[in-house]
């Protein structure tokens, strides 16, 4: 049984459940797309660009689907799992992307045998270069897993992980995209200062990031080893390094992905 036989449903059409709905489209338009959210406007807009099926009643959304996403905050998860309960019935397989929330915590509020698999996407998923870590609840089947894996290495790469690394995977991949985007945006700011226009320069500075990720993934080849390439004796990157290093880069995002895994586990508690 491959993903797009069938059908899957969001309860939540917030930031990350669009981006994910968004790069599953994208990738397999042929696919049935459900979702529900209690924000009418949210819903009319995506029936409207992306044509997929709406509702305010998650058990619409959930009767109409094989897999059922469950997307909104980890705040408010447990009531609605209460609420969704009954209409889980056992040839649904639910995906839960909620930050810090373990898999024992959604399966004790779901039906025992419920088949839950649970996911840190990341919100790289829109355009389709998401990173995403799965990991299998109690009573996922070796299907479950594929199906899981097939939609989120159809929106990015995805990897399978054991569950006690979801909140290290949260601090990094999950978050990690509002770490670079500050970072573009300072780069920009710098060409800026020099003389560059703005556009140009956000381009330039994005392109690079971009350029920069794909030599680390295509060639295999360790960052340090690539930073080397880049820096020439009494050239000019060695003096930006060394100003980023007086600034304590690397252990600014260090400390960045070890608060936001601390935040992930204080989330589950
Ligand atoms: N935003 C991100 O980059 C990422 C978010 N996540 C996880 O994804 C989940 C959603 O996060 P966001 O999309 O950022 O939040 P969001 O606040 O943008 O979206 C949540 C959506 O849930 C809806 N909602 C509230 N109560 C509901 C209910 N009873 N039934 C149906 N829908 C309801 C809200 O109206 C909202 O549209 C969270 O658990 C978060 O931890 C995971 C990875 C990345
Ligand atoms: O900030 C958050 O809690 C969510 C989870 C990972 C990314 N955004």
């Amino acid at each position: 049984m491959h993903l797009t036989e069938k059908r899957i449903g969001f309860i939540g059409t917030g930031k990350m459940g669009e981006s994910l709905i968004r790069g599953i489209l994208a990738s397999h338009s042929e696919i049935t797309l459900n979702a529900s959210d209690v924000y009418k406007p949210a819903l009319e807009r995506l029936n409207n660009e992306l044509g997929i099926n709406v509702s305010t009643d998650n058990t619409e959304t959930i009767g109409d689907s094989d897999v059922v996403v469950l997307a909104v905050k980890p705040q408010i998860l447990k009531s609605v799992l209460a609420a969704i309960k009954d209409s889980i019935t056992a040839d649904k397989l639910v995906i839960s992307i909620a930050a810090g929330v373990p898999v024992a915590a959604i399966e004790d509020e779901l039906n025992e045998g419920t088949r839950v698999v649970r996911v840190m996407p990341n919100i790289a998923a829109t355009v389709a270069e998401a990173a995403s870590a799965v990991c299998a609840g109690t009573n996922a089947t070796d299907e479950d897993m594929v199906i899981a894996l097939e939609m989120f290495q159809s929106i990015g790469s995805a990897i399978t992980i054991p569950e006690k690394l979801m909140d290290a995977v949260t601090g990094l991949s999950g978050s990690g995209p509002a770490y670079i985007f500050p970072v573009i945006e300072a780069l920009a700011d710098g060409a800026v200062h020099e003389g560059l226009d703005r556009a140009n320069a956000i381009t330039l500075a994005a392109q690079t990031v971009l350029g920069a990720a794909k030599m680390v993934l295509e060639t295999g080849m360790h960052p340090g080893e690539l930073k080397d390439m880049v820096t020439s004796p009494a050239g000019t990157t060695i003096r930006a390094i060394r100003t980023l290093e007086e600034s304590g880069i690397r252990a600014a995002f260090m400390n960045a992905v070890i608060e936001s895994s601390t935040r992930s586990k204080e989330l589950g508690n």
